[in-house]
């Protein structure tokens, strides 16, 4: 695994440089039922390849989903379905022109992730799959002639994922003369199963922190539009017709999912993502394992895989070690035994009521915690409570609390010491109490996950239901899985 070739999530700094990094959890093995969307009808949509809204620079006489479904399925190999559609054919082409060397890759719809890339032939370990000559690579520097001198007069702060995002938009207003119409050609058409796409309905079924996670999402975008409108005030020269908020939106959802970072090991450097035409038809597996770096001799930037593939297998790339939430809010799906996986429980710990406990005890707590640096990011893995967790509860159960009473102050100096491992536990019964209110944070969610599953169950599946269906689920699994290990009581 290589974080060089990551596409760039708006929840990573090298993307927006607003919403942090995800916390790298502790892995969790595989939930027992995930479940797989392996229906041939997930096949297409998945991937937005070929749906209906088509951007404008789409010309309506080109094959549509039906037709080149069948081709894919004529074409059909071992675990997915051979493309060779016109559109695939001219950006083959395209490729060529561009100098874009053969690979053992070809383009396939897959019946469990949509459309990706299949070996032509077996792969070996240590073998480079892509390549993309420097001419290829769209990113800031690659666009300085084009935008550099504007931006210098513009004077405001812009970002490299709001400037590709432009530059995508606008070739689509005015594709023949960009000479990159067969790479938009093949883009997504539209990104429905992004929840920053969803119906406030399908919204609210998210969990509590996927939607936070949105509403962020949602803000940037915003954000850097207006901020593209103000530049394009300006630079109205640049434009075929106004820009919409969802043209703008459509591009800038093209860098979120499609971008890499050129160097993982700066991941701050927010301006150095790039979008790179044929590497970005690559899916993601969490166990895939990569290498990339940038070739001075050929020029180009190359990915060679460490794992071996044989013909007719999709070959993946890992976008980071994420769990399903943060994939489907900033890729738009979620993968099968995803070992990231985990279940917060922020809301529920601050909601929780505990027997004894004044709100002004409550309230003295979670200052502590805060001033501890365990406030918060409250985590239940499968068979794992967090550790932070733990801290929390122990805190919350020492009562009475009165932070000028001799016990008190005794009780916490017991906390600080247990949270710096230098003691096991407060007292005896602060710890028999734990796994009781562990279970009564777990019974919330659970109720929460049969709820939300119920409701799912009554609406149409798409994949969006399906997806949502799937976070639930693995939620659910999680939660049974630390009740189990209380009731065994096991040691949390
Ligand atoms: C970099 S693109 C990969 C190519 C893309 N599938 C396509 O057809 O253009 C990233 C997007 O591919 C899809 N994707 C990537 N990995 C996937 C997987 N394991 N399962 C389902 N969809 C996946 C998601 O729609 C994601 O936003």
């Amino acid at each position: 695994m290589t974080e060089l070739f990551i596409p760039v999530p708006t929840g990573s700094v090298a993307a927006a440089g607003q919403m942090p990094p995800p916390k790298r959890r502790k892995p969790d093995k595989a939930p027992a039922t995930p479940i797989q969307s392996n229906s041939r009808e997930s096949v297409s949509a998945r991937n937005n390849g070929s749906t209906s809204t088509a951007p404008v620079y789409h010309k309506q006489s080109r094959k549509g989903r039906t037709s080149r479904l069948r081709t894919a399925k004529k074409n059909k190999d071992l675990n997915g379905a051979i493309i060779k559609d016109q559109e695939y054919l001219d950006f083959l082409e395209w490729l060529k022109n561009m100098g874009c060397p053969r690979t053992k890759l070809t383009l396939a719809e897959f019946s469990n992730t949509g459309r990706g890339m299949m070996a032509t032939k077996d792969i070996k370990a240590g073998e480079v799959i892509v390549q993309v000559p420097e001419r290829n690579l769209v990113t800031m520097k690659s666009l300085q002639s084009t935008y550099g001198a504007r931006i210098a007069r513009f004077g405001k702060k812009v970002n490299s994922h709001m400037i590709i995002a432009l530059h995508i938009a606008l070739l689509v207003q005015a594709p023949e003369r960009s000479g990159w119409l067969p790479y938009l050609r093949m883009l997504p058409k539209k990104f429905d199963t992004m929840p920053v796409r969803y119906p406030s309905e399908l919204l609210e079924l998210l969990p509590q922190n996927a939607q936070v996670h949105v509403k962020k999402q949602k803000a940037k975008i915003e954000a850097d539009y207006n901020i593209t409108l103000d530049f394009l005030q300006t630079n109205a020269d640049l434009l075929t017709r106004p820009l919409q908020y969802e043209e703008y939106e459509w591009a800038w959802l093209v860098v979120n999912t499609r971008c890499i970072y050129l160097d993982a090991k700066n991941q701050s450097a927010a301006d150095n993502i790039a979008l790179a035409p044929m590497l970005d038809f690559l899916n993601h597996t969490h166990d895939a394992k990569t290498e990339g770096a940038f070739c001075t001799k050929t020029k180009s930037y190359q990915i060679k895989t460490l794992l071996p593939y044989k013909k007719g297998e999709q070959v993946f790339i890992n976008y980071g070690p994420h769990d399903n939430c943060f994939i489907l809010v900033e890729y738009g799906f979620v993968t099968p035994n995803n070992p990231y996986n985990y279940v917060t429980v922020d809301n529920d710990f601050m909601q929780l009521s505990i027997p004894g406990e004044s709100a002004a005890a409550k309230k003295d707590k979670l200052e502590l915690l805060d001033m501890a640096g365990y406030h918060g990011d409250y985590v239940l893995h499968r068979n794992d409570v967090s550790f932070r967790l733990l801290a929390g509860m122990r805190l919350r159960l020492v009562n009475p609390f009165n932070k000028s009473s001799v016990a008190t102050q005794l009780a916490i100096a017991q906390w600080h010491n247990v949270v710096n491992g230098e003691l096991d536990q407060i007292s005896p019964e602060n710890e028999r109490l734990v796994p009781i209110h562990i279970e009564r944070l777990c019974d919330e969610i659970l109720a929460l996950a049969k709820k939300n599953l119920g409701i799912l169950a009554r609406k149409k599946t798409t994949f969006t239901v399906m997806h949502l269906q799937q976070v639930w689920i693995e939620a659910r699994d999680i939660i049974l899985s630390i009740i189990d290990k209380i009731h065994r009581k096991e040691e949390l």
